[in-house]
């Protein structure tokens, strides 16, 4: 495994810059998720890094070495995307064998077998060893994938959104073992996904994306509690953080337009009153829809509320974030 730079990469395509001037280590044994809706670049990211693309300007390093003139296979990495890519007339077998087996690296057979039958298990997929690729469901197929990048030992795995074809229980599963396979061998992972839980749950560090821009880079605990932007702010948190005027509970911080919220920042109980929506009965967790001041505001309260539609509430603020006119974070906090 390796450490990989990216220094002031940009890449256009005819009008659109899909990459702007992104500067950004990888540290050896990282798990980076990559954030950002539809279009912020995060594909084109992965395309530059793995060489099937070229940047327009800036370099990459892998390990050390700049990868210019490398070709993909030269850079040693393991790509997962988001459609399966087997051979469809192998087994499940054969195609985790398949990078294996290139004459290059003259793997033992018997290692090759144990590696099979270790990512086979990790994978849920034993039982289908013996199965053609095209007798596979989808979700199936997309584990063979995953499995094909998992029995190298490649420099950097690149992943493109490799769960959200899966449903939900294999999702979760399947998070934490690519979590393990990534604590326990060291691996680097540079990871694309929409989806927040995995950002949440496996990523060491989190870089946010805003039109081809890397706006931030740190721990999801980081950005989490320390976003810079409205925008960084609502990658991140479900429900989503309020954003509301500045100063709709009271006096704000020059040059203040809005405050955010998590929803976890809403004292229940105390301060000024807002009215009862509606509320979301998930089990685990109550969602409060409220209006104050013909403002919608979500927040959570406990399992068990007996709060109905149309009841008053007190609210205030507690550790609320500040935001200029631009989105850009005012570091003042309340009491
Ligand atoms: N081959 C291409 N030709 C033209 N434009 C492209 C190409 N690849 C990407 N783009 C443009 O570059 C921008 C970034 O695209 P990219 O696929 O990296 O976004 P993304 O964040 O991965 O989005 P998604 O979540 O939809 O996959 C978009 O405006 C996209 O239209």
């Amino acid at each position: 495994m390796a450490e990989v730079t990216l220094n002031g990469i940009t890449k256009r395509f005819g009008a659109d810059t899909a990459l702007d001037d992104v500067t950004m280590t990888i540290p050896d044994g990282a798990f980076v998720v990559l954030l950002g809706p539809t279009g912020a670049g995060k594909t084109t990211t992965l395309r530059m890094v793995s060489g099937l693309d070229r940047p327009d300007s800036g370099s990459i390093t892998i390990g050390d070495e700049d990868v210019k003139t490398l070709t993909p296979a030269e850079r040693n990495v393991a790509m997962v995307f988001q459609q399966y890519s087997l051979y469809p007339h192998l087994t499940v077998r054969q195609n985790l064998e398949f990078p294996l087996k290139s004459p290059l690296l003259r793997t033992p057979k018997a290692e090759i077998d144990a590696k099979v039958v270790r990512v086979a298990e990790t994978l849920q997929i034993s039982h289908k060893l013996d199965n053609k690729a095209t007798q596979l469901s989808g979700g199936e197929m997309q584990r063979v994938s995953i499995g094909r990048a998992l029995v190298r030992n490649p420099a950097i795995f690149l992943m493109d959104e490799p769960l959200s074809s899966l449903d939900a229980k294999l999702r979760a599963d399947l998070r934490i073992e690519l979590k393990s396979i990534q604590a326990n061998t060291g691996a680097t992972l540079l990871y694309v996904t929409h989806d927040q839980i995995e950002a949440m749950t496996m990523a060491t560090h989190v870089g946010v994306l805003d039109h081809g821009r890397l706006v931030q880079f740190g721990s999801p605990r980081e950005l989490y509690e320390d976003p810079v932007s409205i925008y960084a702010a609502s990658r991140l948190g479900q429900p989503r953080i309020n954003i509301l005027p500045a100063d709709i509970f009271g006096a704000a911080p020059a040059g203040a337009t809005r405050i955010g919220l998590r929803p976890e920042h809403i004292i229940q109980g105390e301060g000024q009153e807002a009215r009862v929506v509606r509320v979301e009965h998930l089990g685990d967790q109550t969602r409060l829809h409220l209006m104050f001041r013909e403002h919608p505001i979500v927040t959570v309260s406990d399992a068990h509320t007996t709060l109905n539609e149309g009841d008053a509430l007190s609210i205030r603020p507690e550790s609320a974030y500040y935001f200029d006119a631009a989105g850009n974070r005012i570091r003042v906090r309340t009491q």
